[in-house]
Order: C-alpha cells, then sequence, then structure tokens
C-alpha cells in the first residue's frame, strides 16, 4: 500500500527536508529544538566532565525517533551531532530510515535502529551471574539493581506500591538496544506522554496529530520515563547524560525523586514554553562532577546568602566549608542581619565523602538526612593557619571564639564542635541545604541556623 504524502517540510536556516506519513506526528519545530539546545548547554557545562565518547564528535541517542526522525535530522544538521535513533514500529522506522536519506549531507551521521519488542521471540541475554534470562526477567533484573542503592529523600518519595500496577511493560528502551560497550554522550526522548487515545485528545493545545504508537503506552510518560531511569541505572556511565521531555509538571517531582531513590549524582530540570504549550526537560547523569565553585556570593549587604553550585570531590572543600563558617559568623557581626548561608547539592552522599576523604569524620543520618562532620585537630590547625590568609582572618576567628563562650578552636573534636549538613529545602533537581555550627547533638545557640529563610 502507498502511503500518502502529507506534508513536506522545508527548513530555510539548516535544510533538512522531512516527509511524514499521513496520520504520523507532525513535530512542532521550535519545540524540538529548544530541547536540542538545552542538550547542548548541558554538554557545555563543566558540572560533569567532559568525556570523549567518539573523537570529540557528540554522539546520541533518540529514544522513539519516530517517523519524522526530528531530533537527529535537527541535531545533526544545525550541530553536527551523531545519532542512533531508536523505534519499534515498522512504519517509523521506515520512514525514518526515508527521511534520513532524503537529506545526503547528513544521512552518514544518522543510524536508524530497531527496537525488538519481546513479542519478536525471545530476546535473550546473559544475566550477571551468566545465566539466561528472558526479556520480561530482565525487566526485573533491573528494577533489583535500582533498588540496591536506595537513597529516599524524605519529602518526596516515590511510591513503588501506587505504581505497580502501572509500570511499563512494553518492548526494550535502552538496555537492549544499546550493544556492548556504546557509549553516548546523551540519550533523548519524546516519550508516549498519555495512557489512552481519549486523553491525548482531550487537550486541544496539546493534541498535534499521532498514532496510539506514537501517543499512548501503558502507564504514560511516567511509566516509560521510569523504564529510562531502571535502565539507566544499570547502563549507568554508558551515557554522560540521561535526558527525557516531560509533559505533565506533576510527573517532574516524582520523576525526580525516581533519580534520587536509584543513585544519580546530578539532576536538571527546565521548561520549555513554545506558544500556549509548555513542556519540561529532565536530565540526570551517573557521572560524578567535579566542577569547582562557580559562585560564592554575597546576594546583599545585608541578606546575606552564599551559593555554592557543586560540592565537588576536591579536598579545599572541608576547607571552604570552615570558610563559610567563619564567613557567616563575620558578616553576622559586620552587617547585625539575619544571614543565611546555603549550599546548593543534589544529595548528601556526595557531602559525606567529599568530607570523608579529606579525612574529617562523618555521620550520614538518612532518616534526619543530615551529615555531621567533625574536623580533626590537624585539619583545624592546617586551615586556620594556611587557607584564611584572604579573609579577615583574625575578627572572623575571633568573632567566633567569642560566639563559642570562649572556645579556643573551632571545629575541634575535643570541644564536641562539628558542622552539620542538613536539608533546607527540596526543589526539583536541587536540594537547599544549610550548614550549622553543633555541639555534641545540640545546636549552638545564636549561631545562623535560627535564620534560615527561603531564598
Ligand atoms: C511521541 S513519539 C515521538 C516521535 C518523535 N521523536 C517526535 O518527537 O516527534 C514516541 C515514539 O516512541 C516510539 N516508541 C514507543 N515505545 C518505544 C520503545 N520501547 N523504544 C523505542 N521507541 C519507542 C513510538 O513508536 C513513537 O514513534
Amino acid at each position: 500500500m502507498m502511503p500518502l504524502f502529507l506534508d513536506k517540510f522545508q527548513f530555510p536556516c539548516f535544510l533538512i527536508s522531512q516527509w511524514i506519513p499521513d496520520g504520523q506526528l507532525c513535530p512542532t519545530v521550535p519545540n524540538r529544538s529548544n530541547y536540542i539546545h538545552w542538550i547542548e548547554d548541558l554538554l557545555a557545562s563543566d558540572i560533569i566532565p567532559k568525556t570523549n565518547t567518539s573523537g570529540g564528535n557528540v554522539r546520541g541517542f533518540d529514544i522513539g525517533t519516530g517517523a519524522n526522525c526530528i531530533y537527529p535530522l535537527l541535531g545533526a544538521s544545525l550541530l553536527g551531532w551523531s545519532f542512533v535513533g531508536s523505534d519499534v514500529t515498522e512504519i517509523a522506522l521506515e520512514w525514518a530510515e526515508q527521511n534520513v536519506k532524503n537529506n545526503p549531507h547528513i544521512s552518514q551521521l544518522i543510524e536508524i535502529r530497531k527496537v525488538k519488542s519481546c513479542e519478536d521471540g525471545p530476546s535473550m541475554e546473559k544475566s550477571h551471574d551468566g545465566e539466561s534470562v528472558s526479556c520480561e526477567s530482565k525487566i526485573e533484573l533491573s528494577a533489583c539493581v535500582v533498588r540496591e542503592d536506595v537513597h529516599l529523600l524524605p519529602s518526596a518519595s516515590f511510591d513503588l506500591h501506587s505504581d505497580a500496577n502501572k509500570r511499563y511493560n512494553g518492548p526494550p528502551v535502552l538496555l537492549d538496544v544499546i550493544r556492548d560497550g556504546e557509549k553516548f554522550d546523551f540519550c533523548m526522548c519524546n516519550p508516549p506522554f498519555f495512557e489512552t487515545m481519549e486523553e491525548a485528545g482531550l487537550n486541544p493545545k496539546t493534541s498535534c496529530g499521532g498514532t496510539p504508537e506514537e501517543m499512548i503506552c501503558p502507564g504514560g510518560e511516567k511509566a516509560f520515563i521510569t523504564r529510562i531511569i531502571e535502565d539507566s541505572a544499570v547502563l549507568k556511565q554508558s551515557f554522560r547524560w540521561y535526558t527525557s521531555m516531560v509533559g505533565r509538571k506533576s510527573n517532574v517531582k516524582s520523576l525526580t525523586a525516581k533519580l534520587w531513590e536509584v543513585g544519580v549524582t546530578i539532576v536538571k530540570t527546565t521548561e520549555f514554553v513554545q506558544g500556549q504549550t509548555c513542556r519540561w526537560g529532565l536530565a540526570w547523569s551517573f557521572v560524578p562532577p567535579v566542577r569547582k565553585i562557580v559562585s560564592l556570593h554575597v546576594a546583599e549587604k545585608n541578606v546575606m546568602s552564599f551559593m555554592l553550585e557543586m560540592l565537588l570531590s576536591c579536598i579545599t572543600h572541608f576547607s571552604l566549608m570552615l570558610h563559610l563558617v567563619l564567613c557567616c559568623f563575620q558578616f553576622r557581626r559586620v552587617f547585625n542581619a539575619n544571614s543565611v548561608p546555603f549550599i546548593y547539592c543534589n544529595q548528601l552522599n556526595p557531602v559525606e565523602s567529599l568530607f570523608r576523604s579529606s579525612g574529617a569524620a562523618c555521620k550520614l543520618n538518612t532518616s534526619s538526612f543530615t551529615v555531621d562532620i567533625t574536623a580533626s585537630n590537624d585539619h583545624c590547625d592546617a586551615i586556620l593557619k594556611n587557607e584564611l590568609q584572604p579573609l579577615d582572618e583574625v575578627s572572623s576567628c575571633q568573632h567566633v571564639q567569642e560566639t563559642l563562650n570562649g572556645s579556643s578552636c573551632l571545629l575541634h573534636p575535643s570541644n564536641n564542635l562539628c558542622i552539620r549538613i542538613s536539608v533546607f529545602q527540596q526543589i526539583p533537581g536541587t536540594l537547599l541545604v544549610k550548614g550549622s555550627l553543633q555541639q555534641r547533638d545540640n545546636p549552638i545557640p545564636g549561631n545562623y541556623q535560627s535564620f534560615a529563610k527561603v531564598l
């Protein structure tokens, strides 16, 4: 049967031609290019280290590339990226191939890969212990791996039970599609957003054509993206960044909680607004962040805030923390104002390992979601001697000593002093944590913990 050609698009600014068979999803290009440019920003940022996956060329994976193959065509023509685009339906695969061929100037950059569904025959692969497992049991395997390193956050945990009947049980998404040893800079996905076609058609702002295979899956986008997350927890650093488009804001929150559960090192979110349509971008990584502090600033004279964009695996952070504490006391004294030191980070485990690797004693309490950090005498001495020269060392130290009622050494274990890092607020992609001085298990009266407020 000859498919009907609905339309042909020519994009003069970057020149790709695209044919879309009748009834298939017709992509809104500005919205799609926003997503591409967001990924471009993620790759350019130094939040996580740059790795060379394919000789310096960016390599991406588009989950569900569709008949239109829009993301690979855009990414290759705008930015010279290479892509693997996957899909499950014959019509999508056939037309995606055709659209690639129709653009010979970029066709060598794009591979279209068929995802074998479980119905295509038992897709067997070796489990971790060498046993062969079927498609269905592999899903269980990945779920087990996910549960191994759970880092539950207190206020927005992912309710696995209420979602149990809405698990994605369709064809593979990443696991079983990615080949052994393959590495990518990122994956992206415009998932089937809806659970039913009725739901897809309800909102005139979001209905833009599309077949049931393109638009719906059991459990909708939440189940589909959850599968990407579970697969990513197995594939870990095979991708620098995992990303997905999200159609519903409420799903961003629960998916973010799921991400922390599986032990990601970073989550980023964004909002794409195009005309009346709003979508969200969700990105995560398992690569340990290495970026150094990018901003440590005093927002206003009398409302002090410190912003550490990342907590890093570098030894100087311990001293930096002390720095913050000292600064805080110092500014409080100078401005006699509410002083709010904040640290933005992604979860408390990196905080713990960071300070531990600096030689400090750390206690992570997962129920109260705090980390108590106690410095050694040597640390304190070294830091006070070497690290604080640029600051008004004498006044800040003196002030701390006054504040601590005559304690002779800041954070000295023998004085039972430590810094407690605790979660102040949880926002998508970021935890707002604060530091406070502690004596034994009690906050020191008058320290800045009592001045906490939301930025
Ligand atoms: C909403 S469409 C997105 C199409 C295109 N990327 C776009 O943005 O217009 C979702 C696509 O995912 C495909 N799909 C569904 N399940 C999939 C799976 N397990 N692996 C790969 N693709 C899948 C569907 O066939 C469909 O083409």
